[in-house]
């Protein structure tokens, strides 16, 4: 199971090795599973995981996921660098979390007092150089990975100053913070080297952006030095929302809403680990506090103990510039976001600190991380319902076109939509953020016995980032778009016309199946920022739609009744459920219901509260379901490829190439194919800055950033 082994923030070596993996074994093992098992030395890695090790260290994981790397693929690791044409690696594993801290500057500053110490007085030999200093020499991959970004005159911002500018209601410090952070993820995708001697020459001639499929492979480290633009577009176009219309407006005509009107709900659920984020300061969220006279919007959530009662109010709360809450509906808080934060941070037990990110726990504050303009913020408050088991009913007609179709009867509701050629269906609100919901009578009794019907002789084992693995054991059943025919294509257009995405961004649909105890381990859904081939081909998944297609039937042993789910994990229920772990909530397969889930937060970065999987049915029964996957941009297909199964063929042909790699440490499943080059350069070429401004000329600062025989 790759994506249980991989740590979700780089700082986890550096907790796990300073005892954090016992002192808070929620969270770390959580976020960081990984470096927990290497620490503790318990890491076994399994064969068909040691097969993979040299994909996944070509593909950057032993930067991504030092923690896990190196206990199990060093030789694959220590391999790669070694037949490096030019490399500036790390090799202590504390790196990335030391340079952020500033060891770098600090170092660089000792380097040049010993130095001009050594002038005056040579006898000093090594004396003069300091821990930092010969750290610098460790880690010279994350360094030049900060020099390369200062170079290009992006601006060093601490979540401080994030916090600072939030507080003041200032604009600049965020925005450059964030860019900032955008740079050195960017560069941390892969180690810095190169493969070959001609790839500064190739950089230089401006390939990285014309041929990314080649060179950001091979060339990583001359595409950092002279096409910097190029790489940070391609992770920042990751990042970003590209569709606005969002779901939980759905039983309000599309238009009544401005296209940028999605905003990310307060957080219901109570108990939620969702790393609320109170002093980080987003464009967005001031824009909403001051649109509403207020310093800063934050949502609280209170849990309500008590069987059935585990999903907790909430309140919007905004906190106005001058002390005190005025007209806030939140009682007793302080009158400062700093002042919240630290008074949150105070009923919070101690984890492992990550900026501006205060862990869960009883009381939970959560600033409304959203994109939109205040009136368009407004109206969106206005139109989502707030009780969590509130229904509205949609229909949604051929045309794609949404209508609140709560008047009338049933029968006469969906007779009116299917004359027209469309349908009623019933939407329940699980959780407004992350959102999910429930789609009930998404399709019919009719239509799901022809998709399986369709389905049943296409059925091969099912495979999670582009191969089968352990993870996932159910089978799947792909069916083309073009190939199926009207039911696939009306499926298809009712899922967008739901979620608000063009159809064109909706993968071919797939009929998956779980004998018993088939199961899909927890796993994320969105794809990585760093996976730039396939981002760039078609964007990461913003958008998981489930179709359950039959209702699994119950085990005959009579189960107990559902754990109170403040117990903790149960176990499986044999009925199937889709569960959340980090929700702590599970979804029980009903015919003809629709699961749906936003992956990704409205700001586009991946939201991993979304961790998600499939429960296995018991023996004897069976789930059946429709994977419905949307993208960020259209689903492009490689041009001859019928379907997955040809998947992994083509990656290893690719990677022969040189093209693409390894994908190992993906988190994401289903698709991965490949983009014709063509495509992919005329996209780059359109979509894309080209390298140059404060490109190669500026970059030249430290020894590290000369540009070879390149410029
Ligand atoms: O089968 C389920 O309940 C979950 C399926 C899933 O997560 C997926 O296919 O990505
Ligand atoms: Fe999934």
């Amino acid at each position: 199971d790759v994506f249980h082994e991989a740590d979700q923030d780089h700082k986890c070596i550096t907790w796990a090795e300073s005892g954090e993996c016992a002192a808070n074994p929620g969270y770390m093992s959580r976020m960081c599973a990984a470096s927990c098992k290497a620490v503790e030395g318990r890491v076994a890695p399994r064969t068909d995981e040691v097969e993979q090790c040299a994909g996944w260290a070509e593909g950057g994981e032993c930067t991504r996921n030092a923690g896990y790397m190196l206990a199990a693929c060093r030789t694959s690791c220590e391999r790669q660098r070694a037949s490096a044409h030019e490399a500036l690696l790390d090799t202590d594993l504390d790196c990335a979390s030391w340079a952020d801290e500033g060891g770098c500057g600090r170092a660089a500053i000792d380097v040049a007092a010993a130095a001009a110490a050594a002038s005056h007085a040579r006898a000093d030999g090594d004396g003069g150089a300091s821990e930092d200093a010969r750290k610098l020499q460790r880690c010279a991959g994350s360094c030049a990975g900060l020099d390369l970004c200062a170079a290009a005159g992006l601006r060093n911002g601490t979540a401080a100053d994030a916090a600072h500018a939030a507080g003041n209601g200032a604009d600049g410090g965020g925005a450059a913070a964030a860019e900032w952070r955008v740079c050195v993820d960017a560069l941390r995708c892969q180690e810095l080297l190169d493969r070959e001697p001609s790839c500064a020459q190739r950089a230089a001639r401006g390939e990285c952006a014309s041929e990314p499929g080649l060179l950001l492979s091979r060339c990583f480290l001359s595409c950092a030095r002279f096409a910097l633009p190029t790489i940070l577009a391609l992770y920042a176009d990751a990042s970003t929302v590209h569709t606005r219309q969002s779901l939980i407006d759905a039983s309000r005509p599309a238009a009544a809403l401005a296209p940028s009107a999605r905003v990310e709900r307060a957080p219901c659920w109570d108990e939620t680990p969702f790393a609320p984020v109170v002093s980080g300061s987003t464009p967005a969220r001031r824009t909403i506090a001051r649109a509403l006279g207020a310093a800063a919007l934050v949502a609280i959530c209170r849990p309500r103990g008590g069987h059935g009662g585990w999903h907790g109010g909430w309140a919007n709360a905004l906190v106005p510039s001058d002390a005190g809450l005025g007209g806030a509906r939140v009682p007793p808080l302080p009158g400062t976001v700093a002042g919240v934060r630290a008074h949150f941070a105070a009923l919070t037990p101690r984890v492992p600190h990550d900026g501006g990110r205060l862990p869960h726990d009883a009381w939970a504050v959560h600033a409304a991380a959203s994109v939109a303009h205040s009136a368009a913020a407004v109206a969106a408050r206005a139109a989502t319902p707030r009780d969590l088991s509130a229904e509205r009913v949609v229909a949604v007609l051929p045309s794609g076109a949404l209508r609140d179709a709560d008047g009338g009867d049933e029968a006469a509701r969906a007779e009116r939509a299917a004359s027209e050629g469309g349908r009623v269906y019933r939407v329940v609100h699980l959780s407004h953020s992350p959102r999910v919901r429930l789609l009930h009578d998404f399709v019919s009794a009719d239509e799901a016995a022809a998709m399986l019907k369709l389905a049943q002789p296409l059925f091969q084992r099912s495979r999670a980032g582009g191969r089968v693995e352990t993870i996932r054991s159910s089978s799947t059943a792909y069916l083309a778009n073009n190939a199926m025919g009207p039911l696939v294509r009306a499926i298809s257009a009712r899922a967008a016309a739901a979620t608000g995405y063009a159809i064109s961004n909706i993968e071919p649909l797939q009929v998956v199946r779980y004998y018993g105890g088939e199961l899909y381990r927890p796993h994320f859904d969105f794809g990585k920022a760093c996976d730039f081939l396939e981002n760039l081909q078609m964007g990461r998944r913003h958008v998981t739609m489930l179709i359950y297609l039959n209702d699994v039937r119950a085990p005959d042993n009579g189960t107990d009744a559902p754990a109170d789910p403040a117990d903790g994990p149960a176990a499986p229920s044999g009925l199937g459920e889709t569960i959340f772990p980090q929700l702590r909530m599970h979804v029980t397969p009903r015919a003809g219901t629709a699961l749906v889930f936003n992956d990704c937060l409205d700001d586009g970065g991946a939201d991993e509260r979304t961790l998600h999987g499939g429960e296995p049915p018991a023996p004897g029964a069976i789930k059946y379901a429709i994977n419905v996957w949307i993208r960020a941009h259209a689903f492009q297909q490689r041009a001859g490829a019928a379907a997955e199964s040809d998947a992994d063929d083509e990656e290893t042909a690719e990677e022969a190439r040189g093209g693409r790699r390894g994908g190992g440490g993906a988190s994401d499943d289903g698709v991965r194919q490949e983009q014709p080059a063509a495509a992919a350069g005329a996209r780059a070429t359109r979509a894309l800055p080209t390298s140059g401004g404060g490109g190669a000329a500026a970059v030249k600062s430290r020894w590290w950033l000369g540009g070879g025989g390149g410029a």
